[in-house]
């Protein structure tokens, strides 16, 4: 990756058939994006200047010119094919246009700039700097326009710049969704509260680190032993090293939880309910779950089914024991990134941005987030 710099994407090879791309929205109808034409590896990654412009389909939609494109784990496997059939169905409910799903523009992060708002929209205006989450059924913020509704977009933290505030909504909000939503934490209960993150070095586990202090709960992470210093700067009061062996026993030793925050899945389910306190209300919220999988394998309705027979048997299961199971979602949220802005000027937050890349480097981009092990987060910078 570059630090900060950015390329000349305007050098690339295609040329635009509707002659240069003019500088206001209204007038365009292409743009440079980074698409994929069908699921695979990198190769399948193409640059075009004409991808189509994004459009205000309802009232309460704003168009976002793109800064920073933040990447996450998720890039990859949506490249790879990962949720295609629930993702397509949801972008295209009615089955209106058939294969609507390509060309698919990845890219779940954005920081930038409103450049028009829809009729309906009060909370922002032009020019207003923005960041946002944006759903995996929308076209993704590696373009130079992406289109969102403006309950999707919050105004970007004055203390980070676009580059550091594309690094953070989707994985912060994961991480909200997971303790607040799901786990029923906030800053008003978790004093004296002991939390278990497995996998805290990751973009979910850095932020939910962050949020656990800065709510005052004692916070134990398991990670890999050259993350130690990475996770106690970010403020973890103790930490377990799980490449020096299985982390259930040193866990083990430790008083009881009230939370364990599953970031790792596999076979922490056979072992990590053992270490909550029971009868107490404790849970295990997990974020790594079978939910797309089954939807793409047996459809929408009956992966739903499947989904619920799972969740249900799982929560029962446990709930005989005294504590409660569940699966935690990314949900798009403007309002909980609002929540999030004001911890990041706070200083409760922060982010770090492990690479930057320039928009012609895509690919390098997601060869880097292939490779795994992140100690912070991957940006693509698409415009100054
Ligand atoms: N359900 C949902 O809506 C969502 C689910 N997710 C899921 O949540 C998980 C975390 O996402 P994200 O933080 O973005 O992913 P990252 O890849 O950024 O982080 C994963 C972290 O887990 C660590 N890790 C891997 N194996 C272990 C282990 N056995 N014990 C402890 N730590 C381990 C890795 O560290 P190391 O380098 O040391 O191996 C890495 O830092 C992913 O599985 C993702 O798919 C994420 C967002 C939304």
């Amino acid at each position: 990756g570059t630090s900060g710099a950015f390329c000349d994407w305007t050098a690339a090879e295609e040329p635009a058939p509707n002659g240069p791309v003019s500088t206001t929205t209204r007038s365009m109808t292409v743009m440079p994006a980074w698409v994929i034409d069908k699921y695979g590896s990198n190769e399948a990654l193409r640059f075009t200047k004409n991808a189509g412009f994004p459009v205000i389909n309802y009232p309460n939609e704003v168009i976002v010119r793109v800064h920073s494109a933040g990447l996450n784990p998720l890039d990859v496997r949506m490249r790879d094919g990962y949720g295609s059939a629930s993702l397509s169905m949801k972008r295209d409910p009615l089955n209106i246009k058939s294969s609507s799903e390509f060309p698919l523009i990845l890219g779940r992060d954005v920081s930038g700039v409103i450049m028009e708002c829809g009729l309906d929209v009060k909370y922002f205006r032009e020019w207003d700097e923005v960041w946002a989450a944006i759903p995996p059924w929308k076209q993704g913020s590696l373009a130079e326009f992406v289109v969102l509704s403006a309950n999707e977009v919050s105004h970007k933290p004055k203390s980070m710049s676009h580059r550091e505030a594309a690094a953070v909504p989707y994985a912060a909000s994961t991480a909200w969704s997971a303790l607040v939503n799901t786990g029923g934490l906030s800053k008003d209960n978790c004093a004296k509260k002991r939390i278990l993150i497995l996998g805290g070095s990751g973009g979910v586990g850095t932020f939910a680190i962050q949020m656990l202090k800065a709510w005052g709960a004692h916070v134990t992470v398991t990670c890999s032993q050259n993350a130690e210093l990475f996770v106690r700067g970010l403020g973890a009061d103790h930490v377990v090293d799980y490449t020096a062996g299985p982390v259930e026993e040193p866990l083990g030793a430790l008083e009881k939880f009230d939370l364990i925050l599953d970031n790792v899945g596999g076979d922490t389910e056979r072992w990590a309910l053992t270490l909550l306190k029971p009868w107490c209300g404790a849970k295990f919220v997990t974020l790594v779950t079978p939910f797309l999988q089954n939807t793409d394998r047996l459809g929408i309705a009956d992966g739903m089914m499947q989904n619920a027979a799972t969740v249900a048997t799982k929560a029962l299961k446990h709930l005989v024991k005294g504590v409660h199971y569940r699966w935690g979602f990314f949900v798009p949220s403007g309002p909980v990134l609002d929540e999030i802005r004001e911890m990041v000027d706070a200083g409760q937050i922060r982010t770090v941005v492990e690479d930057t890349f320039c928009f012609s480097q895509v690919p390098e981009a997601f060869e880097k987030m292939e490779k795994g092990h992140a100690r912070g987060k991957t940006v693509v910078q698409i415009s100054k």
